[in-house]
């Protein structure tokens, strides 16, 4: 079947001839687009202001997002040869695309999980609860999944108080409020001269300093005392306290130091110095009892620093959640090439990682057997507040997840969304403050579980606000699942006429990696598709905060552990 790949040459990048789709840009991000979708497009990430949601089509109106074609005038730069427009290769090929071979694998498809468990049509006679001591949910909305996830997390574990650099990643338990004005005390902003009232002016040398030389003036972290007059100067450096009496600061550039036959300094400024120039005062950035940031914000450096500055040796924070992984496969080799059916694991290598980038903290993945009773025995002996499983999760002689949820007594949360990929995951709660996030095998149905479930479960359990959703328009049409939401890999690309754009990736196949692995967001596609630049929710890859967070990988996964492969 069709697994996502572009048209043409199978396996060849869309819109290009394989050699064009492997010419080298030079660049290491447009070479990994031009291996995905093409030759490729200048990156460009979204700044602050691409947080805000950028409508270049809202000014024509409904006929962005409906009118068929209405957007694309003659002579729009997308239309010939992009690699991205309707003409392209990527359309035919989408898996959702009318009479696609991939449809057999759509809601339509004999034996697909989310048919059974899915909403009732008209002679639908509903979901058939499945065996066992719990009813199991039918499979929810995409939306809904996320927000069920988020709010199993009813109260998320204890905060704890530790030395400033041990909270990085954590989350503010409480507001963070000024422990002092910042800056303390008035400060130079600039290395010059302190001045008090209009120039020129005396030079003042400290008491104990010898006249002859330049004088070495207020340092940072001195504490001057003695009050500077009317009509004197003295040298300060950036950030010395500003004497008592100085009315402003003369930048060491502006100024010129003359010595009159009279004797002494004088201090000479070509313009006039304005009152309180080059000078911070106290309590400009804030006071003290100010609330700096709210409860929930994530512990960055930034905020370390902040902190730090505003007076805390410690603080108080939400511990990162812990992660389990467990990948189930007897298929899966841990090196070398993929031999005799068997295939590499490629989501341990992936998973720890990425939820390192998440903020949480997870050993080495485990491999388990594919045996219903290590599984038992693993699921009960974790201590983790998040289990998260890979593979058998749908209903092969192997699959071993659900019918283990149900000899454990665990209560099925979410058992299948109407997502594709990944219809068949679930979230599971297996004691109090303890959860199961059970992610389909295929790699990418995988990424789209963690996403759905897996992310907003661990954000609450870190005690985070979630993340504003963030729109971006399509730069391609998408095809849509006629029931389910897709989410599909995107790279942003900047458009002359258009702004920050979201491109969609090909290789987006469910057991495809190699769209992914290029995009920088997973466009959220309504069921029946989305056209060119309507406005999609986008699900940001998160790399930078991750690796901003300071988290390395762990080491790589443990296959030798007792009772397991
Ligand atoms: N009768 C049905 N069969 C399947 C359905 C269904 O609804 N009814 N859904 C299909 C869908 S969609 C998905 S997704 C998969 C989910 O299957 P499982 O979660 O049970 O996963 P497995 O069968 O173990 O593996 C599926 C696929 O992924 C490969 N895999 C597994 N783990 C890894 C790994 N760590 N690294 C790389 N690849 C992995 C595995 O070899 C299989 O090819 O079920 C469909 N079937
Ligand atoms: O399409 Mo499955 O949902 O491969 O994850």
């Amino acid at each position: 079947m069709n697994d996502g790949q572009p048209g043409g040459t199978r396996g060849e990048p869309a819109g290009a001839t394989p050699d064009e789709g492997r010419a080298r840009s030079g660049d290491a991000f447009d070479d990994a687009l031009a291996l995905v979708n093409g030759p490729g497009q200048p990156r460009v990430r979204p700044g602050a202001e691409a947080a805000t949601v950028r409508a270049p089509y809202a000014a024509r109106g409904a006929a962005a997002g409906e009118g068929g074609d209405a957007p694309y005038t003659p002579g729009d730069p997308y239309t010939p040869g992009d690699p991205y427009t309707p003409g392209d290769p990527y359309t035919p090929d989408d898996p959702f695309a009318p009479g696609d071979p991939f449809a057999s694998d759509g809601p339509g498809a004999p034996g697909n999980r989310s048919d059974a468990t899915g909403p009732a049509g008209a002679d639908d006679p509903g979901p058939t609860p499945a065996p066992g001591p719990r009813p199991t949910p039918a499979a929810v909305p995409w939306h809904l999944a996320r927000d069920i996830a988020r709010r199993a997390v009813t109260e998320p574990p204890a905060p704890l108080t530790s030395a400033l650099g041990t909270a990085l990643g954590r989350t503010l338990a409480a507001p963070l409020t000024a422990l002092t004005d910042l800056p303390s005390f008035d400060t130079s902003a600039m290395d010059g001269w302190a001045v008090a009232g209009p120039g020129p002016w005396r030079l003042d040398h400290p008491a104990d300093t010898p006249e002859a030389g330049p004088p070495p003036g207020i340092l940072a972290g001195h504490a001057p005392t003695d009050v500077l007059l009317d009509g004197h100067a003295i040298a300060i450096a950036t950030g010395a306290r500003i004497p008592s009496g100085a009315t402003a600061v003369l930048r060491s550039e502006h100024g010129e130091v003359r010595a009159p036959s009279g004797g002494g300094r004088r201090l000479y400024a070509p313009q006039p110095v304005p009152p309180g120039q080059d000078i911070r005062p106290r309590g400009q950035e804030c006071r003290r009892g100010d609330q700096l940031l709210p409860a929930g914000a994530l512990v960055t450096p930034a905020v370390l620093g902040l902190a730090a500055a505003a007076g805390y040796d410690e603080l108080t924070a939400r511990p990162r959640p812990r992660a389990e992984v467990f990948v189930l496969g007897d298929e899966l080799l841990d090196h070398g090439l993929p031999q005799e059916g068997r295939i590499r694991d490629a989501l341990g290598p992936m998973l720890v990682p990425w939820l390192h980038a998440l903020g949480v903290e997870t050993p080495a993945a485990r491999h388990l057997a594919d045996d219903a009773d290590t599984l038992y025995a693993a699921l009960a002996d974790s201590t983790a507040d998040v289990v998260i499983t890979t593979g058998g999760t749908a209903s092969g002689p192997v699959d071993h997840v659900h019918p283990t949820l149900r000899g454990l007594g665990a209560e099925v949360v979410v058992d299948g969304v109407e997502v594709r990929p990944g219809h068949p995951m679930l979230l599971a709660r297996l004691a109090p403050g303890r959860h199961l996030v059970g992610l389909p095998g295929n790699p990418l149905a995988a990424v789209s579980g963690l996403c759905t479930l897996a992310e907003p479960l661990l954000c609450a359990l870190a005690g985070r606000r979630p993340a504003p959703p963030y729109r971006v328009p399509l730069a391609a049409p998408v095809h849509g699942h006629p029931h389910d939401t897709r989410l599909v890999p995107v790279a942003y690309r900047d458009d002359e006429r258009y702004g920050l754009m979201a491109a969609p990736l090909h290789f987006h196949g469910p057991a495809m990696l190699r769209g992914i692995a290029a995009a920088d967001a997973l466009a959220v596609v309504p069921p029946g598709g989305a056209k060119r630049g309507n406005e999609l929710e986008l699900l940001e890859l998160p790399w930078p905060a991750g690796w901003s967070a300071g988290w390395a990988p762990d080491a790589p996964t443990d296959w030798s552990a007792s009772g397991e492969l």
